[in-house]
């Protein structure tokens, strides 16, 4: 996927300056402060808000011109609070989804859901919830996969089975999260991201104290794990 040069407004508030990017590989995370824009630039790429000004382009095809079957091949996104299911059950949101017809209960066994299964949505937790919209999202395993805050209301066992799943799928994912922590760990690339631009993009090793304090006005301090993985740590000033 390559955009260049994506402009876009909300009626007369411009919310994104000139972004180009391009995304072919692995997992990809824009990260940012409330309100920056980064839902809407997540829509735009992944074709769900179309009067941008620019050209988004997979496999050098400009998306505007793909039929709706070729996009859903080719695109998933996910985003919860866009979601709407109640009365339906877990089983029929996997068979909505489930174009490639693959197995879906080895994902609900990995998150110990099985036994959901057949009940209504709106029984499920918040958090069994946002697990299997983000799985039947997985399920419908496109190349491209935009997933906007995933782990949201995830406790630490579920982030954790999430991200290896993640990390071990080849699909390349897009994500928008402000879990900095479990993007750190997951991401191959990082876009910092600040009022619509892009300030800062490159491995994880763009996430240091002073690209962090520029993005969100705010002090941080990073320390290593014992396996190497950088801890952001927030210092609340109150
Ligand atoms: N449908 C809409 N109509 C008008 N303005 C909108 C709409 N959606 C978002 N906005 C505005 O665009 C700006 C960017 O919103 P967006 O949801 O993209 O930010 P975000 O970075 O994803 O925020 P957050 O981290 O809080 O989810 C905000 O000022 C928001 O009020």
């Amino acid at each position: 996927m390559e955009a260049k040069n994506i402009n876009f407004s909300y009626e007369k508030k411009q919310v994104i300056y000139d972004i180009s990017l391009k995304f072919d590989q692995g997992i990809t995370a824009l990260i940012g402060p409330n309100g920056s824009g980064k839902s809407t630039i997540l829509k735009i790429l992944s074709g769900q808000i179309k009067n941008y000004q620019g050209i988004i382009e997979y496999d050098h095809k400009d998306i505007k011109y793909l039929s709706i079957s070729k996009k859903s091949r080719l695109l998933s996104y996910f985003n919860q609070r866009e979601q709407i299911y109640g009365l339906i059950s877990v089983r029929s949101i996997f068979e909505m989804s489930n174009i490639q017809n693959i197995d879906y209960f080895k994902y609900l066994d990995y998150f110990d859901l099985t036994d959901k299964l057949d009940l209504p949505f709106n029984q499920l937790s918040g958090g069994q919830q946002q697990v299997i919209l983000v799985l039947a999202v997985l399920c419908e395993q496109t190349p491209y996969v935009y997933l906007d805050e995933p782990f949201n209301n995830l406790d630490p066992l579920y982030k954790e089975s999430l991200v290896k799943l993640i990390k071990n799928s080849d699909q390349h994912f897009f994500i928008v999260d402000h879990d900095l922590d479990t993007l750190a760990i997951l991401a191959d690339n990082i876009l910092l991201y600040k009022d619509g631009r892009i300030v800062e993009s490159g491995s994880t090793e763009i996430l240091n104290e002073d690209n962090l304090k520029k993005v969100f006005g705010t002090e941080f301090k990073i320390y290593q794990d014992d396996s190497g993985n950088k801890r952001l740590i927030q210092s609340l000033r109150v």
